[in-house]
């Protein structure tokens, strides 16, 4: 009897459910026996290949036998050719022989009969055939004789309804994992099945399970299902623990009025519960659940105690659906009509739909708690928040439910890697609880801090490995704790340095204007790290116009004065172009001529004649900056000792080309050229050293972005602007036919007293699909006839760089008085006296975007303004954010809110920003700085985690390490 009973729960119906193996045995058991022997063997060959074919594991001994059985059919006795044929239908999942006969003969005359896999039952022909209970209308639907045959009470015996319930559509496929009861049990109990099934299986389990197991090994998956879930691309149970609520529904307390497609939560009475075999292989499982309801608000219908509150009952059903002949069994049927027992309490939450029947509603969706009294309904109509996952593959909603809850319910406690004092210093939840209050909550608090952990998780790995790089790059233990001490206090990481090189001294000097006090800490912070052992990685933010420029030049200085090399990388030629003549400009007036670097600009539109000049120049050290395009970082050039890199505008390069630099590596011994120098730049060592990288940003960034997209970089912050700019003012206009008559009116007014006007485009030309969109080349003609008296230019990305640079040129000079152009000017562009902007179809733009665009603007001493026109009247509230605030970070900070990092950075930048599949960086920047502070504690302990091997397994799980910059 064990054989048997052990065989029925390892090898399921599913594996003999085909047809044709039925109608097969059917016929051969009515019109067989006495067939000739040449077809008897046929038939045995037929059944041995289907058995050894659909059974996964043939090598079991019971299965074994019946193939030894089979194999001998055709010489076997008529009375042990039926013996078989009973055992292999019993296998199949029906009662006997005579029951598959029965079934057979049933499916033919009712026209259901399909053939082989094609048998799929129709869920809503099934409810028509069989509808739904109707109180008092029809009677409880019997469908048994009420008789339990052996062979049910062994099903009885080995099986608990929870595996079948809750792979609601699909047959189960037993695992080695669940041990086999050996003896007979009574039934047990919804509770306590459930607690000996997750007991057992955590023990079982426990040992072999990683959440990096397959998830074939999730007790009860059938094979289809687990395919299934392999095709979307859940492979591990990681991977499926990973696939987390998209929302949970908050579940409301029913009241009076019940909508269609409420997510509520019901107290009622199970009124009756019924399994029906709705064909041989597809079932349906009923429970009805009476509920009382109140509608607290109401007033209308006082009762003579003078209550308020109205009531009535309302009907739920409750149905799942079964597919396989192992489903459509009497006994399992009687269990799934046990669990609720007429008259039980019972909490029940899910998606309503509403029934024609007034008063009826139906329930797909649904978690059904039997409650033990009255007194724990009041804990359950809280509420429990149920959880909605993003669609996937066209997995069933229930389906994927319940397998994140057998999931969870088995994960061992010990799969957590971060070691325990983290989890305890940062009040984290062990990931064995956060996986489950993510996918099972019982509160939306508890789902709360799962979801803080989960993210914990994601930025936690993201500065453990990128610092775990840092470290490793680095030689000494000095070294390293050096590093992890400037990490640990960035506010403090570098000093006030006053001592300046007399080059940087005399430099300052040539300077039109004092630096604000902002400029002069960036200046001397940066001075500050440029003498530190380990190489600078520094992004100096701040808002437009705040004068990063002179910053970066200086710090180009301090190292030109050591006798070291400066390269200083913009994204466009025309910036280049700028910053030359800018940098030019100011060393001409430099007294000390001496000492006066020479300078060098390398583009792509650089003639290659005098390129090589420039390349020979760098390599001896000839030219001691270079300022220039993405040129800079192409092979062939060479350094003779590149100490710093200035890559302008860094969120328009990658990290890969930022790292390039990284690979010009210069000798730290090169004796000092510039023997002026009181400064102690040079080491004493001599070994190589990657340059310092000092990366500016344009688009203030947030700091919880710098610090996921630049996790090993410090921050200096300009926060004051020179002296004597004025805010620009900036109106916001419908670009209505009166709106662009104002517009027009303004730059005229502007024109008159000598104002340069920007004229800043959406697009070049004019474009059939978006014809709202005003396009530069197509508005030329028409600006230059209505402003008559005055020049026009045009600037747009299409033309060559001399022709840039000749329109930026006038319009700089004076030349032309309106600039017609598109966003090229964005970036970096400085004409001080540029006093209006305005900005078509703004609302095409960002707001950091734009607030970089009126930045142009602004810029020297005169009062500036910048309009923005705005498509439509939907689109004015959005833009009106800029109309109130003239601060950058906070406009970065509301586009990374309203847009997310994605467009705030654009796509290239963001294209380096690594994923996370639930973090929010606009909201969980404060988890970001708690990961990073705790990967830092971590690496403090052990610079290369060799006393964390968990966490290294983990990390290397998570992303595999590679060199920094590549
Ligand atoms: N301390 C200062 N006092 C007066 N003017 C200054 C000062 N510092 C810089 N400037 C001037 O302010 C203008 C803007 O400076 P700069 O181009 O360096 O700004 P930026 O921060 O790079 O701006 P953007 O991000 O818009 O490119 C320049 O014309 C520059 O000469």
């Amino acid at each position: 009897m064990a054989v048997a009973v052990s065989v029925v729960q390892s090898f399921p119906s599913q594996c003999f459910s085909g047809n044709g193996l039925r109608s097969a045995i059917a016929f051969e058991a009515e019109k067989g026996y006495r067939n000739a022997l040449g077809r008897r063997m046929r038939f045995s060959n037929f059944v041995f290949s289907k058995i050894s074919k659909l059974c996964f594991r043939s090598k079991h001994t019971f299965v074994k036998d019946v193939l030894k059985e089979v194999d001998s059919y055709g010489i076997a006795s008529i009375s042990d050719q039926s013996k078989l044929l009973n055992k292999v239908s019993v296998l199949m999942g029906y009662d006997s022989l005579h029951n598959l006969i029965e079934n057979e003969r049933a499916e033919k005359q009712s026209g259901t009969y399909v053939k082989d896999a094609e048998n799929e039952f129709d869920v809503s022909l099934a409810c028509r055939r069989f509808p739904s209970i109707i109180l008092s209308s029809s009677p409880r639907v019997e469908l048994y004789d009420g008789t339990t045959s052996f062979t049910e009470r062994m099903l009885l015996e080995t099986q608990s309804c929870e595996g079948f319930l809750s792979d609601t559509m699909g047959e189960v496929q037993s695992t080695t994992l669940v041990p086999v009861k050996k003896s007979y049990q009574p039934v047990p109990t919804e509770e306590s099945s459930k607690k000996v099934s997750l007991e057992s299986q955590k023990d079982a389990v426990s040992v072999q399970l990683s959440l990096d197991s397959s998830i074939s090994c999730i007790h009860g998956i059938s094979k289809k299902r687990c395919h299934q879930l392999e095709n979307c691309g859940f492979h591990t149970l990681r991977k499926l623990l990973h696939h987390f609520p998209r929302t949970y529904a908050d579940l409301q307390n029913a009241q009076i009025k019940i909508d269609d497609g409420q997510y509520l939560i019901f107290i009622g009475k199970v009124l009756n519960s019924r399994g029906i075999k709705a064909s041989s292989t597809f079932s349906i499982f009923e429970v009805v659940v009476g509920c009382e309801i109140t509608d607290n608000e109401s007033t209308e219908h006082m009762n003579d105690f003078g209550d308020s509150k109205r009531k009535k009952t309302i009907y739920l059903h409750l149905k799942k659906f079964f597919r396989g002949t192992r489903f459509t069994s009497v006994p399992f049927l009687r269990i799934v009509e046990d669990k609720h027992k007429e008259g039980d309490f019972v909490c029940v939450s899910g998606k309503v739909r509403t029934m024609p029947s007034k008063d009826h509603y139906e329930m797909r969706e649904y978690n059904i708690d039997v409650l033990k009294d009255e007194n724990e309904a009041s804990f359950h109509a809280k509420g429990r928040p149920y959880p909605i996952y993003p669609s996937k593959g066209g997995l069933n909603p229930n389906f994927l439910r319940d397998i994140m809850e057998r999931v969870v319910q088995v994960l061992p406690v010990n799969i957590d890697p971060i070691p325990k004092n983290i989890i305890l210093d940062f009040r984290l939840l062990s990931l064995q609880d956060a996986y489950t209050g993510i996918h099972q909550p019982k509160s939306i608090n508890e789902a709360d801090l799962a979801r803080k952990r989960l993210i914990f998780d994601e930025f936690f790995y993201l500065q453990l490995g990128r610092l775990y790089q840092m470290l490793e790059g680095l030689g000494t233990q000095i070294e390293k704790d050096g590093l992890l001490d400037k990490y640990r206090k960035p506010e403090s990481s570098a000093a006030y340095m006053e001592e300046w090189s007399s080059l940087t001294k005399k430099f300052s000097k040539t300077l039109p204007y004092t630096l604000t006090p902002s400029q002069l800490t960036a200046v001397s912070e940066i001075i500050w790290d440029l003498r530190q052992p380990v190489p600078m990685n520094r992004l100096l933010q701040g808002d437009v116009g705040c004068g990063k420029t002179v910053v970066a030049f200086l710090a180009c200085m301090e190292v030109i004065g050591s006798g070291y090399q400066a390269a200083f990388m913009v994204p466009t030629e025309l910036l280049a172009v700028q910053h030359y003549e800018h940098l030019s400009n100011l060393l001409e007036n430099m007294e000390d001529f001496e000492c006066k670097p020479s300078i060098a600009l390398l583009t792509g539109s650089t003639p290659s004649k005098q390129s090589r000049i420039i390349h020979k120049g760098l390599q001896t050290g000839d030219i001691s900056m270079v300022i220039g395009t993405t040129s800079l970082i192409a092979d062939k050039v060479e350094f003779s000792a590149l100490r710093i890199a200035v890559v302008d505008e860094q969120q328009r390069f990658g990290v890969i080309q930022r790292g390039r630099f990284n690979s010009k590596l210069y000798y730290t011994s090169i004796s000092s050229r510039m023997l002026a120098t009181n400064s102690d730049v040079t080491s004493k060592n001599d070994k190589h050293m990657a340059p310092h990288i000092l990366a500016m940003s344009a688009t203030p960034i947030p700091r919880t972005l710098a610090l996921a997209l630049y996790g090993d970089m410090s921050l200096t912050q300009i926060t004051d602007l020179p002296p004597g700019r004025t805010p620009v003012e900036t109106f916001i206009i419908e670009g209505n036919d009166n709106g662009f008559e104002d517009v027009y009116e303004m730059m005229l007014d502007e024109l008159k007293v000598g104002g340069k006007v920007y004229l800043v485009y959406p697009v070049i030309e004019q474009s059939e699909q978006l014809p709202q969109l005003r396009a530069a080349s197509a508005d030329f003609e028409f600006i230059s006839n209505r402003f008559q008296g005055y020049t026009c230019g045009l600037l747009h990305g299409r033309m060559k760089s001399d022709e840039k640079d000749e329109a930026l040129r006038k319009f700089r000079l004076g030349e032309t008085d309106i600039l017609l152009s598109t966003q090229v000017i964005e970036i970096g562009v400085d004409v001080p006296d540029a006093s209006m902007m305005v900005v078509m179809n703004a609302d095409r733009f960002g707001i950091a975007q734009l607030h970089q665009l009126r930045g142009r603007v602004g810029r020297g001493v005169r009062k500036s303004k910048c309009i923005l026109l705005a498509s439509s009247v939907s689109s004015l509230t959005r833009l009106k954010v800029l109309g109130k605030s003239s601060d950058g970070f906070y406009l970065a900070n509301m586009d990374l809110l309203l847009r997310g990092p994605g467009n705030l950075l654009g796509k290239k930048q963001s294209g380096h920003l690594p994923e996370f599949p639930i973090a929010r960086l606009e909201v969980d920047g404060n988890i970001l700085q708690e990961a990073h502070l705790a990967a830092l504690k971590v690496l403090g302990v052990s610079h290369d985690l060799e006393q964390f091997p968990l966490l290294k397994t983990e990390l290397s799980m998570r992303q595999p390490l590679s060199i920094l910059g590549d």
